[in-house]
């Protein structure tokens, strides 16, 4: 109850911030306009009777407020002084060459960024004797101009080469809200000269405007400590260089950042900015919106102020990673469910670089975060939703055989320690996928069109060579005592392919459009019963045991190298090798022909045919490669789009323990094992498989979060034509010489498995050369 009270408390406090930053945000837009211009004017007429001062030409006409009207006389008509505004609006471009950024996000222009603008103004000395005769607030203005030109203490000699910095406009607080928004190393420079630029000063983006208002307080407000020449002299210190200056993000701030980001956010708190400015320069802090809080639940503690005239945040990306403190130790379930937002009281909004790809058009950052803070769904989880097969499919299933498949007779698929007999249980490939046309491909060609040549190359079904219960009995997929037909195991599937989650995704170069972004997803429940996924499981056991002791070929098997959350997982590639980032010898992510893994055990040549013959998957697209991933518990995923050297569709079959895994247009990690961004979950019960295409394969990322129990799955891919064709010369080499593992060192002998990184599945590593896109369909 009392934290019910709490809660509402907290979101009334939310909903108060809100509409005051959303008015304030309005009115500073119409108002500054107006008193930019003036505040120009008036800064210029104070540096000319300053200057005026200075040089003992104080004359008659002046008043002694420093006001005077503009004199076409005078000598400092040449002083031209760029307004913020004029400064905002030239801002450089930072192109992005992520693929993926949502033009919205390029629209940031950092704090620091806007700091570093040019002020003509010529730098003013403190004269003896005239601070008497001028204002105040003149004086501290003269202290802050002489402070431009001054050494920072402890600094006594000329700023070293590339560190020399313009007088800057003193930086002052941004308007109550917005210094929360920019999050350390996420700042992003705006387009220079885009079309959006054209768009008028009622759309300034706010952070001209924050730079703006953040210029004119300063200026005309006296300084916060009280005006005192030495704090002014260190607020506007030219820039250290950074191994001097105040770390602005630390290690405690970042996890504090990445925990509440993971909390979810009940809205900005002035006290509670990440720079602690807020609470540090007396500024006025709208108390009255925020009624004390009436609980006991415990604040956490403030950052400790800053520095004045550190810069924030304004470590780089992959500083700032280098800076990651070691996770946290993952805490027990039912603790993680307690934890909630209200009791974390989570201070700031997790980085503004988030909002761009849940918003829509015309959003504002408030409104793009919470749209996608709201975007999660669960798809696919009611039994109803299923449904039995077609009787066409069902009834009268061909079996055809297909290319690239020869299942070897093997008793017992299981490893029993003795490396001949698993030696045995790995047949050599088969004849391999039919030879494409010769030139038939050739640079720039899409997969589209690879893939239609695959099914051109493909053979016409042929009659039936192999009675499947035979065939799955003998490769160990079905116990003999399992009576079952085939077609009344087919009868048995039920499967959904009408998913729907409309996401907003950006194609390079193109707009932003909604799409169902898991158009072309298939789930079919029932693949394998419990007695096959039990056969299935103890095979995969006793790969994992093989490759542990160092007796399957090269990069067959890898185990992570770390033991944390969100580690990835322990792999074993069959059929070819798929590196997953760039590897030690500097490889791209793809297909590496000539890093020769296990062929296809029989077992799942016995899998790949029933997945065509109960037409999961087409003839022309049986897979001849294989990847099974082993999750320990918490072991996950991270986001990736399957890649394109792998013909779609392509599937994944769920064993073990039922997880759900994410799809969305851009899932963005959040810290160990902790991936947001629009989302949906689909459940995936053991003995399923999850077919994979359309916008499902190419446009949206998926990823599996940490798992809560330990599971395996098997994603079977067919590899597009030249790698399987380039692969296939390879073990056709190898085969000549069985112990060699590439084509470098034919001699060189494995004696223990390498440790290739399944946790180094990098965010984009796996992304795509072009992503297709199946527009506004449902499926
Ligand atoms: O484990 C799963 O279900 C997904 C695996 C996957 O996405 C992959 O291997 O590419
Ligand atoms: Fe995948």
């Amino acid at each position: 109850m009392k934290a019910e009270v709490e809660l509402d408390l907290i979101q009334d406090r939310k909903k108060k911030v809100k509409a005051f930053m959303k008015e304030a945000t309005m009115k500073y837009q119409e108002k500054m306009i107006g008193f930019s211009s003036k505040l120009e004017w008036l800064e210029s007429e104070e540096t000319r009777l300053l200057r005026l001062m200075q040089s003992g030409r104080f004359a008659d006409g002046h008043n002694a407020n420093g006001f005077s009207t503009p004199d076409a006389d005078s000598d400092d008509e040449e002083d031209v002084f760029v307004t913020p505004v004029q400064r905002g609006r030239s801002g450089r471009y930072e192109d992005s060459d992520d693929e993926d950024e949502d033009s919205e996000e390029d629209d940031y222009v950092s704090e620091d960024e806007d700091e570093d603008v040019t002020d003509t103004r010529k730098p003013l000395v403190s004269k003896n004797g005239a601070a008497s005769i001028v204002p105040r607030e003149v004086a501290v203005r003269q202290h802050r101009a002489a402070a431009t030109i001054a050494p920072p203490s402890g600094f006594t000699g000329p700023a070293p080469p590339g560190f020399e910095q313009p007088a800057r406009a003193p930086s002052g607080d941004a308007p109550p809200g917005f210094e929360m928004r920019s999050p350390p190393g996420f700042s992003r420079s705006r387009p220079a000269n885009g079309a959006q630029e054209d768009r008028g000063v009622a759309q300034l983006r706010h952070n001209d405007l924050r730079n703006l208002i953040a210029n004119k307080r300063s200026a005309a407000a006296p300084p916060s400590d009280g005006g005192s020449e030495e704090a002014a002299v260190k607020s506007n210190a030219p820039e250290l260089p950074r191994r001097l200056q105040t770390p602005a993000p630390k290690q405690g701030d970042l996890r504090e950042h990445l925990t509440r980001m993971r909390m979810g956010s009940p809205g900005p708190s002035k006290t509670e900015a990440p720079n602690g400015r807020a609470l540090e320069n007396g500024r006025p802090r709208f108390d009255n919106l925020f009624p004390a809080p009436t609980s006991a639940v415990e604040q956490p503690p403030a950052p400790p102020p800053r520095p004045r005239g550190a810069r924030d945040w304004d470590a780089g990306k992959s500083e700032f990673r280098a800076e990651l403190p070691p996770p946290p130790p993952p805490l027990p379930p039912p603790q993680r469910a307690e934890r909630s937002s209200r009791q974390e009281a989570p201070v700031y909004q997790p980085p503004r670089r988030d909002w761009g790809a849940g918003a829509e058009r015309g959003d504002s950052p408030d409104q793009g975060w919470e749209r996608r803070e709201m975007r999660e769904m669960v798809i696919g989880r009611s039994d109803s939703e299923y449904m039995a097969p077609d009787p066409a499919d069902a009834g009268l299933v061909e079996f055809d055989e297909f290319p690239g498949l020869t299942i070897g007779k093997t008793d017992r698929p299981e490893w029993d320690g003795d490396a001949a007999k698993m030696e045995e249980s790995f047949p050599a490939l088969g004849a391999g996928p039919a030879a494409a046309p010769k030139g038939a491909w050739g640079k720039g060609d899409t997969a589209a069109k690879l893939q239609k040549l695959a099914v051109q190359a493909a053979p016409k079904p042929a009659a039936l060579k192999v009675d499947p219960v035979a065939l799955e009995q003998t490769a160990g997929l079905r116990l003999p005592s399992d009576q079952t037909t085939d077609v009344e195991k087919r009868q048995q599937m039920r499967s959904k392919k009408d998913f729907f989650f409309e996401d907003v995704y950006k194609p390079k170069g193109g707009r932003p459009e909604t799409v169902n972004v898991v158009q072309g997803l298939e789930l079919h429940k029932g693949l394998l019963n419990a007695q096959e996924q039990a056969c299935v499981v103890s095979a995969i056991e006793s790969w994992v045991e093989a490759g542990r002791a160092g007796l399957l070929r090269g990069r067959t098997f890898s185990a992570p190298r770390k033991s944390m959350k969100g580690k990835g997982r322990v792999t074993i590639q069959f059929g070819c090798c798929y590196n997953y980032a760039i590897d030690r010898e500097g490889r791209q992510p793809g297909i590496i022909a000539e890093e020769v893994v296990e062929p296809m055990p029989p077992m799942l040549q016995a899998l790949v045919h029933r997945l065509v013959r109960w037409r999961v998957l087409p003839r022309a697209m049986a897979p001849d490669s294989a990847i099974i991933n082993i999750y320990d518990q918490e072991d996950c995923i991270p986001p990736h789009i399957d890649h394109l050297d792998f013909s779609r569709p392509f599937c994944t079959i769920s064993l073990l323990s039922e997880q759900s895994i994410m799809f969305g247009a851009k899932l963005i990690p959040l810290g160990p094992g902790e991936f947001g961004g629009n989302h949906c979950k689909i459940p995936l019960p053991v003995g399923s498989v999850l077919v994979l295409k359309g916008n499902g394969a190419d446009v949206a990322q998926h990823c599996v979060p940490p798992v809560t129990a330990r599971r395996m799955s098997i994603t079977l891919r067919k590899m597009d034509v030249r790698h399987a064709e380039r692969v296939k010369r390879e073990v056709d080499r190898i085969a000549r010489n069985p112990r060699a593992t590439s084509r470098w060192a034919d001699d060189e002998v494995q004696d223990s498995p390498r440790r290739y990184g399944a946790d180094d599945y990098g965010d984009d590593e796996d992304r795509p050369r072009q992503r297709r896109v199946v527009w506004n369909a449902a499926s």
